[in-house]
């Protein structure tokens, strides 16, 4: 056996031991009644907690999230470090005499000049950054259509609930983590019966396991049933698809009831997606609700796939026989419109699912040529588990009396992921990332930047013996979907993938993400760890990092993690001291551009890298007229 196989045989070994320990605590937690198997359940109908109620469902969450972030014994020894250093700092101030204290306040006070002109700048910088006028339809801007009114749906929440009082409704959203934002919200419902849908999706969600509703989907459904234009922004693996899918195929079998959709019409409802495999993914989702409505006598509900690298004939002639739904990623759509073998004369419901991953990966003008065939009023509803402020204001300009619904902050990780971070050498990476699969039983995700790095990996990985599978966008559609559904069946253990499988994929049973290398921007981050620790399930992310990162995407790092309170590796405490960035904009966290909670917008790379671009745009076009 060589060193290396060793080596790697005594990591697994510690491994295994620790899992044990770790599976034996979490065992003996639930026996002592501390993790409760309704998680995430809902109990929204009782309004009034006692005070001693409160109180033990704040010990229970704490103990949780201690849980949850499997703390072991340096991280207590650690917090237990802190809370002394705390302790030491207290009584250093204690000591203070009243004229130290003064002098202190008056060293830290900012000047009132320089915070009002840091305002102004940030101001003037967040009003800068172009909008490029995706989410708006041309025809209707150029000839100055507005709608002023939302839809009006034959949907109304339950009696009980249109009876509260509005603080009542807010106690039931606090107590969820729900925030929202915008007038006339319908409350949020506690389950699905009370939702009012069919008693075939009852059974089918049932049979899913899915008894309650998530918070996302409490209040998103609510909000999409009664006909209102939307922003969903609630974290990784909460449940979002369902959220929007379920709507929409409860409008589009209502239509068919009503009146039977024929050769050439629709779709009625439209999900607009970044990658081929989440379209894929959300179209079944779709098809398995719809089924299971047909197996009790409702009317078929037809949804066809427009994504690239499957031939377009087959897909034109599904839309042409009728469809309600469609799923199609932004290229293959826009193709289809634009050759007028799809319309959407009829097309009513919009959802765009990792709607602010789209248009930071340049979908802007493929969307505005989509959106400029919309001939009517549609309810959009925008779902991401990122959503920086500036995409934000922007979709709310754009939507009609939209309701924003936040589970949690916009860009924050899922609390169910361990995140750890490690100093790795460029020649080290390779051997380091062998160790790391030892961390976890499979399915691990390998996440890295570069298709090459993907293949590079993968042939390593096979030469180790590892079942693996790869996935980025130089491989043909046929070998894609061949790795993933080997991926998703279990046949192989680790998955190695670009960015394309870090939006919205659910696979089950991930226990492990690793990251070969740190993605551009901190939203990436997020949804690629975000493929664990998914449906109050726990997992754990290992990234790898060197000189090479970029220093403002460290320091969003450094921020992420200290806001789901882990454990920081020496060399990004060493960073910065453990103040947090605030904006002045409204005492806003982080940058009020990006979701960077390293950074104010006045040093904010993605809108230097926007204003750059912009410049050399307007220089290029100068030049070719002449100037
Ligand atoms: N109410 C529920 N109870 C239990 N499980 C649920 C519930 N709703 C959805 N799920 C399951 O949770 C998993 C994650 O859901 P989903 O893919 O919709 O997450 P998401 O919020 O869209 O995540 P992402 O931001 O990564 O796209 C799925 O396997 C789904 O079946």
């Amino acid at each position: 056996m060589t060193s290396l196989e060793d080596e790697v045989m005594r990591t697994r070994a510690k491994y295994e031991d620790r899992r044990r320990r770790v599976e034996e605590e979490e065992r003996r937690k639930r026996l002592e009644g501390l993790i409760s198997s309704d998680d995430g359940g809902s109990d929204i109908d009782d309004a009034f907690i006692s005070a001693a109620q409160r109180k033990k469902e704040k010990t229970k969450r704490r103990m949780l999230l201690k849980s949850a972030l499997n703390m072991g014994d340096n991280e207590t020894e650690n917090a237990l470090k802190r809370k002394a250093i705390a302790v030491e700092k207290a009584q250093v101030e204690a000591k203070k005499t009243l004229l130290e204290k003064h002098a202190q306040l008056v060293q830290e006070q900012p000047d009132d000049h320089d915070e009002q002109d840091r305002r102004e700048e940030e101001q003037r910088l967040l009003h800068s950054v172009p909008q490029g006028g995706a989410l708006f339809a041309i025809a209707e801007l150029a000839q100055g259509v507005t709608y002023k009114e939302s839809f009006k749906t034959g949907w109304r929440p339950p009696g009980h609930l249109r009876g509260l009082a509005s603080y009542e409704i807010d106690a039931l959203r606090k107590r969820k983590g729900i925030v929202i934002d915008g007038c006339e919200c319908p409350p949020p419902i506690g389950s699905f019966l009370e939702m009012k849908f069919p008693g075939c999706f009852l059974k089918a969600l049932d049979s899913r396991s899915i008894i309650m509703p998530t918070a996302i989907q409490m209040q998103g459904i609510p909000v999409a049933l009664s006909g209102r234009d939307m922003i969903g922004i609630a974290s990784t693996g909460s449940g979002k698809t369902l959220a929007f899918a379920l709507p929409m195929i409860m409008f589009s079998l209502e239509q068919e009831t009503a009146l039977p959709f024929k050769r050439g019409e629709g779709p009625y409802a439209l999900c607009i997606v970044p990658s081929r495999e989440l379209a894929r993914q959300i179209e079944e989702v779709i098809n398995y609700f719809s089924e299971s409505a047909v197996k009790q006598g409702h009317p078929t509900i037809k949804t066809v796939l427009c994504i690239g690298g499957e031939p377009v004939g087959q897909q034109a002639r599904a839309v042409q026989n009728g469809v309600h739904i469609v799923v199609a990623t932004p290229g293959r759509l826009g193709d289809l419109l634009n050759k007028k073998i799809m319309n959407l004369e009829l097309c009513r419901i919009l959802v765009l699912d990792e709607a602010d991953r789209m248009l930071d990966m340049g979908f802007e003008e493929e969307l505005k040529n989509i959106f400029s065939f919309f001939k009517d009023q549609r309810q959009t509803l925008l779902y991401s588990a990122t959503m920086p402020t500036k995409i934000q204001q922007f979709a709310k300009s754009a939507l009609v009396r939209p309701i924003v619904v936040n589970v949690g902050r916009a860009g924050a990780a899922s609390l169910n992921v361990l995140q750890e971070v490690e100093y790795v050498r460029g020649e080290d990476k390779l051997t380091r990332l062998l160790e790391c699969l030892q961390k976890t039983p499979p399915r691990v995700l390998i996440f890295a930047e570069k298709k090459s790095d993907v293949d590079m990996i993968t042939e390593y990985l096979l030469l180790k013996g590892v079942e693996v599978a790869s996935l980025h966008g130089g491989k043909d559609q046929r070998e894609r979907h061949e790795g993933m559904d080997a991926f998703r069946r279990g046949d192989k253990d680790v998955l190695v993938a670009t960015d394309v499988a870090s939006k919205g994929l659910d696979f089950k049973e991930i226990h492990h993400v690793i990251n070969f290398d740190m993605p551009d921007d901190i939203e990436n981050y997020v949804h690629r760890i975000g493929r664990t620790g998914r449906s109050g399930k726990r997992g754990m992310a290992t990234t790898f990092l060197n000189k090479k990162a970029d220093v403002s995407v460290l320091m969003d790092l450094r921020q992420l993690l200290m806001e789901a309170e882990q454990e920081l590796p020496p060399f990004l405490r060493e960073m910065g001291d453990d103040t947090e960035v605030v904006s002045t904009e409204g005492g806003e966290r982080g940058c009020s551009f990006c979701s960077g909670l390293g950074h104010r917008i006045t040093d904010c790379p993605k809108l230097v890298g926007i204003h750059t671009k912009t410049t050399q745009n307007m220089a290029r076009s100068h030049a070719e007229e002449g100037f």
